[in-house]
């Protein structure tokens, strides 16, 4: 294997306990170069652990945690990673342009400050004072402190949780630019739609563990298909399920609501029934998946990814959509 081939990141079997509390229960994944990742999960899933583990600040209680081949810690001083964890408190009394040529001084390989200042939105700031910055400026600081030593590798730990919608967008404007450059990035966020948006890869963990890996499009297409529902009124719900396509079936209120994997199909059958009245089709979306994927396991509701009337509520307009959260 060339040094080109090797895994940015390889985790093998990685678990952690916090005394009884099973953190981590043994994860795998690697990570290429160039990729961007995220790493998607409820309060509570492992994310933050997982990141402090990968990041070598936390040893892990089982399995082996390798950075571009080698142990995370010579990773992290040699200045190959560059990390934005949750909390970090920006020095005060200082412009942006100090701040950020302090921290790259302290790297063997640094970016250009005017690179990095460029890249994170900040050149028309960089006389700011770091302590006069707003929320979503400061974040943005603290990605170009992440970045200024020149890293390969970018770990970012919910960047954008206290964000407002523009100031996230521009926060991943900056962020793609980074990757653009070939750069390798994993950010854990519980926004869906960040995911969707900004990643190449999604892994969704659960409970500790990974239960999904792939494109937005491929976890979607683990739940199988879109929702079909319509107004029952008196009608017998029978025969639903063996219409085709079909592969659950829920009523709530005199409203059938079926997830099918041939959604025309299911219409053209349900138009020969004539049970059209109010019909409405919906294309998964990433909501539904992680839904299903991750209401399974310990818990009872909704484990069999049957479709919930909830899931067909008024969640149509982009904002809301980006502002789903998990
Ligand atoms: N130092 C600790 N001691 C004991 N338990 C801990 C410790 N740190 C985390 N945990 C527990 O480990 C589990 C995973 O926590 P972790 O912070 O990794 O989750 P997370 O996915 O990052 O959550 P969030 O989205 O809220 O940041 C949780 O049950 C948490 O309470």
């Amino acid at each position: 294997m060339t040094a080109a081939d090797t895994p940015v990141v390889e985790f093998a079997g990685v678990a952690k306990h916090y005394g009884a509390v099973r953190a981590v229960k043994g994860i795998d994944l690697t990570i290429r170069r160039g990729e961007s990742i995220a790493l998607l999960g409820r309060n509570g899933a492992g994310k933050s652990t997982s990141i402090g583990i990968l990041l070598g600040l936390l040893p892990p209680s089982e399995g082996r945690v390798r950075l571009f081949g080698g142990a995370p810690e010579a990773a992290v001083r040699s200045g190959r990673i560059g990390a934005m964890l949750q909390e970090g408190a920006l020095i005060t009394r200082v412009t942006v342009r100090e701040l950020v040529a302090f921290v790259a001084g302290t790297y063997p390989r640094p970016l250009p400050v005017a690179e990095t200042l460029e890249l994170a939105g900040l050149t028309h700031l960089a006389e700011r004072r770091a302590d006069r910055l707003s929320g979503g400026q400061a974040q943005r600081l603290r990605f170009a402190l992440a970045m200024a030593g020149g890293p390969e590798l970018v770990v970012l730990d919910e960047p954008t949780a206290a964000l407002d919608v523009s100031a996230r967008r521009e926060f991943w404007a900056a962020m793609r630019g980074y990757a653009a450059r070939g750069n390798t990035v994993l950010f854990s966020t519980h926004y869906l739609e960040e995911a969707d948006e900004n990643a190449d890869r999604i892994v969704v963990i659960d409970k500790g563990r990974k239960v999904a890996d792939g494109t937005g499009e491929e976890i979607k297409r683990t739940v199988g298909g879109n929702v079909v529902a319509f107004d029952l009124g008196d009608r017998s719900s029978e025969g639903l399920e063996q219409l085709p396509g079909v592969t659950s079936v829920e009523i709530r209120r005199s409203r059938a609501y079926l997830r099918s994997a041939d959604s025309d199909a299911t219409v053209l059958a349900l138009a020969e029934r004539g049970d059209v009245r109010n019909l409405e089709v919906r294309v998964s979306r990433l909501e539904d998946a992680f839904v299903a994927l991750t209401t399974g396991a310990d818990d009872t509701d909704g484990a069999d990814g049957a479709v919930s009337a909830d899931d067909m509520d008024g969640r149509d307009g982009h904002e809301d959509r980006e502002e789903a959260m998990v």
